[in-house]
């Protein structure tokens, strides 16, 4: 199995129930909801995707043959010597179209925790260590439970009610970053306010400036 890997570098988890955590992120190229084309955004089922998910061409991105090859590129991002569990986010594009026991098996044989952060539509592998599925407007989700639901808000097809029965441990609304952003993060508050089930997820990387 050939890895296709957008990018891959050292920061802090900026959102959810990890957020602040030190974590290696790895960005697997592609996706199934957006081509990651300016022209066909419009046009597809994701249309609000804050991030460049195509080619290998990012900082420290490639193609990687093999799940070993992949695995010592993430750990040699994490600091030696250290305390704490090393922690890997998976994500993308959609890291579930590319993730697989192989490379699991190989980052856990690294010592790592590994977090995945996905659409929801795509069959999870076994072993992973935290689960965040984002569902994107009428896209069917298939991942049905995991450890943080993780809404962007608002999505006028996918709301919120349709996913408070799943069986999550958390449960976040993330407001939608646009030219709308404070309009989005008040429409936020006031739906936690009054649904306190739903916490407020802040995207603290972009609050403070770091990737
Ligand atoms: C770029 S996505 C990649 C992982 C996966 N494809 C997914 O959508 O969950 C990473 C996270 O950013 C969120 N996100 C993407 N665009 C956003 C935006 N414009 N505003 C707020 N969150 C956004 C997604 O919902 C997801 O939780
Ligand atoms: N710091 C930081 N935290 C994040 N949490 C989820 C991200 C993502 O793009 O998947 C992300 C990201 O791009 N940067
Ligand atoms: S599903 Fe995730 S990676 Fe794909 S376009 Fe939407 S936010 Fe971006
Ligand atoms: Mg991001």
């Amino acid at each position: 199995m050939t890895y296709a890997v957008k990018e891959m570098f050292y920061t802090l988890q900026g959102e959810g129930a990890q957020a602040g955590r030190a974590s290696v992120f790895c960005r697997f190229a592609g996706c199934n909801l957006w081509s990651g084309r300016e022209q066909d955004r419009a046009e597809a089922v994701c249309t609000f995707c804050d991030t460049d998910f195509v080619g290998t061409d990012g900082q420290n991105g490639g193609k990687f043959t093999t799940a070993e090859t992949l695995a010592d590129a993430v750990a040699s991002h994490w600091p030696a010597n250290t305390l704490g569990k090393p922690y890997v986010v998976c994500t993308g594009g959609e890291p579930l179209l590319q993730l697989d026991k192989a490379l699991i098996d190989a980052l856990h044989a690294r010592g790592f925790e590994i977090a995945v952060e996905t659409n929801g539509t795509q069959p999870a592998p076994e072993g992973l260590d935290w689960i965040c599925v984002s569902p994107k407007a009428d896209a069917e989700i298939v991942l049905t439970r995991g450890h943080e639901l993780k809404l962007v808000y608002p999505q006028p097809l996918a709301q919120p009610e349709r996913f408070a029965g799943l069986d999550f441990q958390h449960f976040f609304l993330q407001p939608l970053d646009s030219v709308l952003k404070t309009q989005h993060t008040r429409e936020a508050v006031a739906y936690c306010m009054s649904h306190p089930q739903w916490r407020l997820s802040v995207q603290m990387h972009k609050v403070i400036g770091i990737e």
